[in-house]
């Protein structure tokens, strides 16, 4: 490694005191350092960095760099994180496109998104998944001290806790999955589905986001593994794993608060003058399949033809923040919107008048509350989706004296909570057609009934608290398994002491 552009310092991470579990340590793939003036990539890193950031963690995970002999010798770049630490690991260039876009998005994302029919990976994609997983076991090693406890996040480290417990590591480990689990036919359609599974029965804890994702893996435990489950717990070699379901939260308080103040931001304001009196619906989506975009802008534009007298009096701003793009469904997919969207276009506007403004670009939070309560509709239309935040962050930023409605697919997470938005069948084109023009005459009592139980949902299950009750049921998890936690650390292992670069060296590539 080339180290004349690397500014060489050391970061020591010290205990936090409070709760039972001391030391957490946080991994995910997707990791966040931006301030609320840059865009969020995906729910996941915008869930976590308000909430680790708060607790004293640290968070371990990608940095977006490559690096050769990475599995050698981990190099992380760390920073600090309010009272904890963000920890940015290079990951391995032999193996990271393998890892993420080869097997991680291109047979487990599918699958978990019930499109097996896109599953396209290899033995090598599979290879590069597990030697990416058994890297950050190594690494994680670095931040273990004898209280420490890892909580590990999504579809990416399936393996991770197996992992670790084969390097002897007894410390609670917990494991949420960001995403939906399928029926135990679809997930049957990954390759290695079952050393995936068994692997997953190390961690003490197993989150899901909904009651149905935790029956679906539980049903696959039972029917295909063959293993004893009793009252969400499955009994494996590991001992025990405990299934529960804490759907994640938002701050609603904080998104009310970001669109009040947000009002006089230029993008805000341009939006408002732009409308002249005309009705807004807003989507806001990765493009990605599981998302039901061609599905939304097929309804939009049923809705204008089955409905003519609506053409100038409502737009469609649909923001679309590109995503995944090396992977081949990803760039049909733009392709198909793009080709879509201006077909849509071509039909229905007029020389003064556009029905979608279709943007492949991000904003940051404050200004996408701002964009959230400018528009009376709120369409949120997944065909599948582990939770979907932004159906949360539209409703919190809402006007309370004259809220908009949220149209919300009845298969994202989200929809167990918010059950009195209006919830439409994606694949049903007509009937979402008819759902869009409904929202856009609502009359305001209605409204404001619809939207002041969805903010007693928010305000119940908010993100602090999803993230606390995780940590509680981590520790109550472990207490069951019979392990001496912490046998292989000795209690006196001094802090750990990283080198940290502060810029990017000649030797990592960037990847995004
Ligand atoms: O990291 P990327 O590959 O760019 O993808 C972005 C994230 O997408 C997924 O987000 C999920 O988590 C959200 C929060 O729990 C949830 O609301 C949403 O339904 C999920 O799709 C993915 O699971 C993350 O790992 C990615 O970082
Ligand atoms: O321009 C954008 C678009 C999205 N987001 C954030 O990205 C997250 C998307 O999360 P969601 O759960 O809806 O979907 P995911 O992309 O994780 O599948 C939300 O917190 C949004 O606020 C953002 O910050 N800027």
């Amino acid at each position: 490694m080339t180290r004349n552009h690397i500014h060489e310092r050391t970061f020591i991470i010290r205990s936090q005191s409070g709760g039972n579990l001391v030391n957490l340590v946080v991994v995910s793939n997707r990791v966040s350092r931006a301030s609320a003036n840059e865009p969020m990539t995906g729910g996941l890193a915008a869930a976590l960095l308000p909430v680790v950031e708060k607790s004293g963690a640290i968070w371990v995970g990608s940095s977006g760099r490559l690096r050769e002999g990475a599995q050698k010798e981990p190099f992380a770049e760390i920073e600090a994180l309010g009272a904890g630490a963000l920890a940015m690991l290079d990951l391995p260039a032999a193996h990271y496109e393998g890892y993420y876009e080869g097997f991680a998005n291109s047979a487990l994302w599918p699958a978990l998104h019930s499109r097996t029919d896109l599953i396209r990976t290899t033995q090598d994609n599979y290879q590069s998944y597990r030697e990416v997983n058994s890297f950050f076991a190594r690494a994680l090693l670095k931040f273990r001290k004898p209280d420490t406890a890892f909580w590990i996040q999504d579809y990416h480290f399936l393996a991770l806790g197996a992992e670790l417990r084969a390097l002897g590591v007894t410390h609670p480990i917990g494991f949420f999955l960001h995403t939906p689990w399928p029926t135990r036919d679809i997930f049957g359609g990954v390759p290695h589905h079952r050393e995936l599974v068994e692997a997953m029965l190390a961690y003490d804890l197993i989150g899901f986001q909904t009651d149905g994702d935790r029956d679906n893996f539980l049903s696959y435990v039972e029917a295909d593994l063959g293993l004893e489950v009793s009252g969400g717990t499955v009994q494996s070699r590991y001992g025990a794993a405990r299934c529960a379901v804490f759907p994640i939260g938002i701050d609603p308080a904080k998104f009310a608060a970001f669109a009040a103040k947000s009002s006089s931001h230029p993008d805000v304001s341009r939006l408002r003058r732009s409308l002249n009196g005309e009705k807004l619906a807003i989507g806001v989506d990765r493009v990605d399949y599981s998302k039901g975009l061609v599905n939304r802008i097929e309804a939009f534009d049923r809705m204008l033809t089955a409905q003519p007298q609506l053409k100038r009096s409502v737009s469609l701003l649909q923001i679309a923040t590109l995503s995944r793009g090396n992977i081949e469904a990803y760039g049909d997919l733009q392709n198909q919107l793009a080709k879509l969207v201006s077909d849509v276009n071509g039909r229905h506007g007029e020389v003064d008048w556009t029905p979608i403004r279709y943007l492949n670009k991000g904003f940051s939070q404050t200004v996408l509350a701002g964009l959230y309560r400018t528009a009376q509709v709120g369409v949120v239309t997944p065909l599948h989706d582990g939770m979907n935040l932004v159906a949360k962050e539209y409703v919190a930023a809402q006007n309370p004296v004259d809220p908009g409605v949220l149209v919300l697919s009845k298969f994202a997470g989200a929809a167990n909570e918010l059950d009195t938005a209006l919830l439409v069948n994606p694949n049903d084109i007509d009937g979402m057609a008819r759902t869009i023009a409904t929202a856009l005459s609502m009359p305001l009592l209605e409204r404001r009934m619809r939207w002041e139980a969805m903010m007693t949902k928010l305000r119940a299950g908010t993100i602090q608290e999803w993230f606390s009750d995780f940590v509680d049921a981590l520790d109550r998890a472990h207490a069951l398994n019979d392990t001496a936690a912490n046998d292989d650390v000795p209690a006196s292992e001094p802090p750990v002491v990283w080198p940290v670069h502060s810029v990017a060296s000649g030797a990592a590539t960037r990847l995004h």
